[in-house]
């Protein structure tokens, strides 16, 4: 697993070739190893924008590139090697084990109807290890709960050896100790990171970059301190928004109240 860097120039989309654009044209630079967290609004675009960016939504206009690569000009196999995805929506083999699910990120590296190899045994063992997944590697997925299942889509993600991962969502279902945990893992990682995210305080603790979004536009793009201000959020959340630094950490804190009207 090497991180790349994700360079997206002027990526436009909208559902079918008349549809009015629901992404309006969005660029930035995401240098390799960088977490860049997606915030905004209900309906500002992010899952949109994701999609694109794991090559489901074909944009209208612009680029994609991961490295040296234009992912939407590469076989789907080949862009399957550079950029995976952990989405909200789970699979529905819940007959499938656990080891089983994680095998599926290796799909992309074999031809035909070959055997997993030693190469990919060890590979998924060690993913089973890192996200504590040992344990429960032969229960079927279907009888997971939802933390657990979110462990192993990012499993089945890491097994495909990405040079970007995408997530969406990652923290929904878990408690806090695994949101830590996720969180802790996804910084970790040599693996160039862009997800989506509701939680302000933890995407500002998580992401070294952070891009903003409203209404299918980008608003912004910098670092969490420069992006979330008081009166950015307050503007674009429609709440009352202050920012405290805590002590000892020195992190930024938001609160958010309902405006007085
Ligand atoms: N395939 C589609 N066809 C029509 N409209 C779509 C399609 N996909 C998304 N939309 C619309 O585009 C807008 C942006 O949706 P998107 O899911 O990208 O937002 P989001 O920021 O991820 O929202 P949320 O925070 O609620 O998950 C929404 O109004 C949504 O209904």
């Amino acid at each position: 697993m090497t991180a790349a860097s994700l360079t997206v120039t002027d990526v436009s989309w909208g559902p079918g070739r008349a549809a009015p654009l629901i992404l309006q044209p969005i660029s930035f630079h995401l240098d390799a190893g960088r977490v860049l967290g997606v915030v905004g609004p209900n309906g500002a675009g992010k899952s949109s924008l994701l999609r694109v960016i794991y090559r489901f939504n074909q944009p209208r206009s612009g680029k994609v590139e991961v490295g040296d690569s234009e992912i939407w000009a590469l076989p789907p196999k080949a862009a399957a090697q550079r950029v995976a995805a952990v989405l909200q929506e789970q699979p529905t083999d819940f007959a499938l084990t656990v080891a089983e699910i994680v095998a599926l990120g290796r799909a992309p590296y074999r031809s035909g109807f070959a055997t997993p190899g030693a190469r990919d045994a060890a590979i998924i063992e060690g993913m089973l290890d890192r996200l504590d997944l040992y344990s429960m590697a032969d229960r079927a997925f279907g009888t997971l709960s939802g933390g657990e299942r979110q462990r192993v889509m990012v499993a089945r993600a890491l097994a495909q050896e990405p040079s970007l991962l995408v997530l969406d969502e990652p923290t929904n279902h878990l408690d806090i100790r695994h949101q830590l945990d996720v969180l802790d893992l996804i910084r970790d990682l040599d693996v160039t990171i862009v997800t989506s995210l509701h939680d302000l305080n933890i995407a500002a603790g998580a992401c070294d970059e952070i891009l903003l979004m409203s209404e299918g536009r980008q608003l912004a793009f910098g670092t969490p301190h420069d992006v979330l201000s008081e009166d950015t959020v307050s503007r674009v959340f429609n709440v009352a928004a202050r920012r405290e630094t805590l002590t000892p950490s020195g992190q930024d804190h938001l609160t958010f109240h309902l405006p007085v009207s």
